[in-house]
């Protein structure tokens, strides 16, 4: 069995009074993009920040790599690096110097915080800006930086909130990129409520809803949630509303012009294979046959409704 990475159990937290999460519980033992979704104020944040060791929780666990979050948070730490949605940027240091003070903070040895800041600075494509003030790079390099921050200690383990917010969309596809080869040697947890970007960079998906863990899947276990209903057909003989309606099983026909059809059908399996074989029987010429899939969209509706 692999190590574990980040093991939650029974995480709970209360502000005040009101729950912002309750019973968190999932273990991550692989590494790979795994995406925090939900909706606004669902408890992402609360949930990275307590991952983080920046807020302590109320009640449950949180260990790194073994180590436990509560009681020994330094070393745990070590393990973990973190983008915030705003970048702890200093804006009147230069790229090397920010990376420099980074590397301190996070206990890089000495001797080897020029190697680390070189390194960081090549794999986040900034090692031509290493000299220029933080003020003066672009939206998509102050990204790339803040990157680069949560890296500078080679950590096992990365917490990204919503790293690609407010930045157009060449940066977003750059970004991706960067985050998907940092991911290749480390775990990366992205927490974003943009449904394309878990689609585009996640292997896995965590959504909270209410402060509780609604789903836990891939991101093709995501996308069939919901059971189809219907399917589109295309008989190039037109056989017509009613003949289809005879076809055990189905509950509506919409005719959508150019011998194409919506069909509603109830929970059967094997509803595909019996048109199809009616279809020969009966000499309709089939042409298309497609299970109308719901999309991330209305997977997520009905998951914020658990
Ligand atoms: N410091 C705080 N004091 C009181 N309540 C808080 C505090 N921070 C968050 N909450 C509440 O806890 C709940 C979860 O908030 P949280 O910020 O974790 O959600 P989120 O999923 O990150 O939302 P968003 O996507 O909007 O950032 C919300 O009801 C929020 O109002």
């Amino acid at each position: 069995m692999n190590e574990s990475i980040l093991k939650i159990e029974n995480l709970s937290h209360r502000y005040s009074v009101q729950w912002a999460i309750r019973d968190i519980n999932f273990e991550i033992n692989k590494n790979g993009i795994y995406g925090l979704l939900g909706s606004n104020g669902a408890g992402k944040s609360t949930t990275m920040n307590i991952i983080c060791g920046v807020l302590k929780q109320t009640e449950g666990s949180v260990s790194i790599k073994g180590i436990d979050m509560r009681k020994d948070p330094v070393q745990a730490k070590r393990h973990i690096g973190f983008l915030p949605q705003i970048p702890p940027l200093h804006p009147d240091l230069t790229v090397e110097e920010y990376l420099v003070h980074c590397a301190n903070l996070r206990y890089v040895p000495k001797n080897d915080v020029n190697k680390a800041v070189d390194e960081v600075t090549v794999r986040c494509g900034i090692s031509h800006f290493k000299k220029r003030l933080i003020r003066n790079l672009s939206g998509g390099y102050q990204q790339r930086l803040g990157i680069a921050q949560a890296i500078i200690h080679n950590p096992d383990f990365v917490v990204f909130d919503e790293p690609t917010n407010g930045l157009d969309p060449n940066q977003i596809v750059e970004i991706r990129h960067l985050i998907k080869e940092i991911a290749q040697e480390r775990t990366v947890i992205l927490s974003t409520h943009i449904l394309t970007e878990v689609q585009a960079t996640c292997d896995h998906i965590y959504m909270i809803e209410q402060g509780s863990l609604v789903f836990s899947g891939s991101v093709d276990e995501f996308d069939n949630y919901i059971e189809p209903n219907s399917l589109l057909l295309s008989l190039l003989a037109n056989p017509g509303t009613e003949e289809l309606r005879l076809i055990p099983g189905i509950t509506g026909v919409e005719e959508l012009g150019g011998s194409r059809y919506r069909l509603r059908f109830n929970d059967t399996p094997e509803i595909a294979e019996r048109i199809v074989e009616t279809s020969v029987a009966k000499g309709w010429r089939l042409n298309e046959i497609n299970l109308e899939k719901s999309s991330m969209d209305s997977v997520f509706a009905e998951l914020s409704k658990k």
